[in-house]
């Protein structure tokens, strides 16, 4: 690691990054910026805590890697022990490609194609979570052409009140496409007896992102344990009760974690009623902390009696703060004198591409760096090439070593694989 001998000027409590000394300057110096720098340690301490909450019964905690896919995050997670939560085929290939196996695997997501089911299969994934009627009579059919019994988790769809700080981020209310609404999950149980090539080994939920409280999940389990009971009445050989994920994590800087022992201890009491396994499927919770987007000062720009701080990171490089009006916390890396209120603003060519409104800021001057905080969950993974932007760098720190993949090395990638595979065929 390149090391500039300058000190990160934000590693305090609730900030990304807090558990080892990361020298962000020198890694902007050497990858260049906008850059996702994630935290191994950090990491692994979220990791832990979960383990340690949900230790005293049989679990497995399935990564949702939706909120972050990069190998390196995939692989230490891989190395600790933690299963994957995908949700398509892309998923798949990345998660075999850092070390994880079919049962290290669960496959959830309302619109699984042929081809997906076909690979999760051959895979011999733990579980396929079932979203609707279709999907199941989907899954026996290819099951089926590959003499196979796929075994799947029925995705309840509790429908009960879930706080979240956006609507885009709730799944487990009525009227969602997400899961099988709970009136009709007793008539696919029994459907499943006709199908001979599927075998329902589990049940599962999944409320909604960012959740701040026990509250939803009180009102879920119930009815997640009564659709246990009646599958075990209907005679189906249950193993899994799968709760999802969701567990919120402090953004603002005054904010605390979720109470991950108050939601520990309502689940721990369902998973020891049922004496199932039981599966959690976080992703926020184990990454967002873990990871920051630097960015460099472009400009200062002072218009219509407003400042603005204009970033060489866009909306194309974290999109939350534009698509769900999320707050990230912004610290300038190294100290700055005073402060300003303004906008922080990307190179977008949209009035949504900001990463702050009116916020007291330092005073910073071009050059200087910022580190949009929080940023490991859904950051990288929901970048874009929009305004035919390259995406960001991502750089995996642990401990002295880290690992980079920057932009260009992945075009470089995917070119010499099309020059490899470039074949003209006759009509
Ligand atoms: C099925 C499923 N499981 C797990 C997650 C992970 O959610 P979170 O990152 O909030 O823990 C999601 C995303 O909301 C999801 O859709
Ligand atoms: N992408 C969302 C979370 C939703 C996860 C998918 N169900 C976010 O950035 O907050």
């Amino acid at each position: 690691m390149p090391s500039s001998g300058s000190e990160p000027a934000f590693p305090r409590r609730g900030g990304v990054l807090h558990a080892e000394q990361v020298p962000i300057p020198a890694i902007a110096a050497a990858v260049g910026t906008p850059t996702y720098v994630y935290s191994a340690n950090t990491i692994r301490a979220r990791l832990l805590r979960l383990e340690q909450a949900f230790a005293s019964v049989p679990h497995r905690i399935h990564f949702a890697m939706k909120a972050n896919s990069n190998l390196a995050v995939l692989r230490l997670l891989h190395e600790l022990g933690a299963g994957v939560d995908i949700v398509s085929g892309g998923e798949l290939f990345r998660a075999r490609e850092a070390g994880f196996i079919g049962r290290d695997v669960v496959f959830s997501g309302v619109g699984k194609t042929v081809r997906e089911i076909e690979q999760a299969l051959e895979e011999r994934v733990l579980l396929i979570n079932v979203e609707s009627e279709a999907e199941l009579v989907t899954i026996d059919a290819v099951a089926g052409r590959q003499g196979v019994v796929a075994p799947i988790a029925i995705r309840v769809n509790p429908e009960v009140t879930v706080d979240t700080p956006h609507a885009y981020i709730k799944t487990g209310e009525k009227g969602q496409k997400f899961g099988i609404p709970r009136d009709d999950v007793a008539r696919l149980v029994a459907m499943v007896h006709e199908l001979p090539h599927v075998a329902l080994r589990g049940l599962g939920m999944h409320l909604g992102s960012q959740i701040g409280n026990a509250d939803p999940m009180r009102d879920a389990l119930p009815r997640l344990l009564s659709a246990i009971a009646s599958a075990r009445a209907d005679g189906h050989a249950i193993a899994y009760m799968d709760v999802g994920g969701g567990l919120a994590v402090p953004y603002h800087a005054d904010e605390g974690d979720a109470d991950v022992d108050d939601y520990a201890e309502i689940v721990l009491a369902a998973a020891r009623e049922t004496g199932l396994t039981l599966l959690l499927e976080p992703g926020r919770f184990l990454v967002a902390e873990a990871g920051a987007l630097i960015t460099e000062v472009l400009y200062r720009k002072h218009a219509a009696g407003k400042d603005f701080i204009v970033t060489d990171a866009g909306m194309n490089d974290l999109v939350r703060p534009a698509l769900y009006q999320a707050y990230h916390r912004i610290d300038a890396v190294e100290s700055i004198e005073g402060t300003v209120v303004a906008d922080v603003v990307g190179p977008i060519c949209e009035s949504g591409d900001f990463y702050a409104k009116d916020r007291p800021m330092p005073d910073v001057s071009a050059g200087a760096l910022l580190a949009v905080q929080t940023a490991g969950a859904y950051g990288y993974t929901m970048s874009s090439n929009y305004n035919s932007r390259p995406r960001p760098a991502e750089v995996m720190v642990d401990g002295d070593r880290f690992a980079v993949i920057t932009e260009r090395e992945r075009l470089e990638d995917l070119v010499r694989h099309e020059r490899a595979h470039l074949q003209w065929r006759t009509a």
